[in-house]
């Protein structure tokens, strides 16, 4: 998969001054991702992350630019890249009276898998990821929010190989069920033929999850490596000092902003 000089460019009424604005959301970005790879997209708010997932996504166009999948061009080909990519959001959707079984069952007929295969597959996915035979029959209304995220990144399982696109996976979340939910995505990377793209504003569960790191900044890319890798070109070894190096911001910046959003 690669992208090249995406530009993603959205324009509004300024309310204050009613002049027309235009911010480039994403700009001029180009990476590769690597099959079974967790990359992660580390950025502040506003940086351009959730607009890059969607252009991936397809529910997105660049202005200009090319984006692959799996070989697929992101513009000619989106029935088959949806076929293939799983966007994962903090609010994921979900019939929320029916259990996970039941949700993984309705997923896999949207993915055209008979019923037979689809069960199977189902009951594979939940027990292979630790999700017991009575958690997978409880309606997901009554599962913490958690245990909701993992379902929904099981329901990205359902094809193979796949793109799982993890928006901010943690957000919101207690510290339990935020390292819950990273181990599963440690598991899910050590079961399945699934590559990761991850977006969060968390340096620890960057460099614990992402095999590479993208820091993203007001719509560019403004490095590209490993945690270790960026550590070392900017002479530090902490992912925070990179991120405040790059950004200008800091980690209690970033936890501000978050709080008013
Ligand atoms: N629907 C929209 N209309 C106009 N501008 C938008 C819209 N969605 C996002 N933007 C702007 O595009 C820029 C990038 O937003 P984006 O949501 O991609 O950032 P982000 O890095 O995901 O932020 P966060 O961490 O807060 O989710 C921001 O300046 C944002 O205000």
């Amino acid at each position: 998969m690669f992208y090249e000089t995406v530009k993603g460019s959205r324009s509004w009424k300024n309310a204050f001054l009613g002049q027309k604005r235009q911010l480039k959301a994403v700009d001029h970005v180009s990476f590769d991702v690597y099959r079974n790879e967790v990359f992660g997209l580390l950025g502040p708010n506003g940086s351009g992350k959730s607009t890059l997932i969607r252009l991936l996504s397809t529910l997105l166009f660049p202005d200009s630019g090319r984006m692959t999948v799996f070989g697929y061009d992101a513009v000619k080909n989106q029935q088959e890249i949806r076929r293939l990519i799983n966007r994962v959001s903090v609010e994921a959707s979900f019939f929320k009276k029916l259990s996970a079984m039941e949700n993984l069952r309705y997923a896999a007929r949207i993915y055209s898998l008979s019923q037979e295969e689809g069960g199977q597959k189902a009951f594979y996915i939940l027990s292979r990821l630790g999700i017991n035979e009575e958690k997978a029959h409880t309606s997901l209304e009554n599962l913490s929010r958690g245990m909701q995220q993992k379902v929904a990144i099981a329901r990205a399982l359902m094809t193979s190989p796949t793109l799982v696109l993890l928006d901010e996976p943690t957000t919101g979340l207690d510290p339990k069920s935020k390292r819950d939910v990273q181990e599963f995505v440690e598991e899910v990377m050590d079961t399945h033929d699934a590559t990761i793209i991850l977006t969060t504003h968390d340096m620890d569960e960057a460099e614990r999850l992402c095999d590479r790191i993208a820091i993203i900044d007001q719509g560019k890319i403004v490095a590209l490596d490993t945690a270790e890798g960026l550590k070392k070109q900017i002479g530090t070894d902490s992912l925070e000092d990179v991120f405040f190096r790059l950004t200008g911001k800091s980690w209690e910046d970033v936890q501000a902003d978050e709080d008013c959003e």
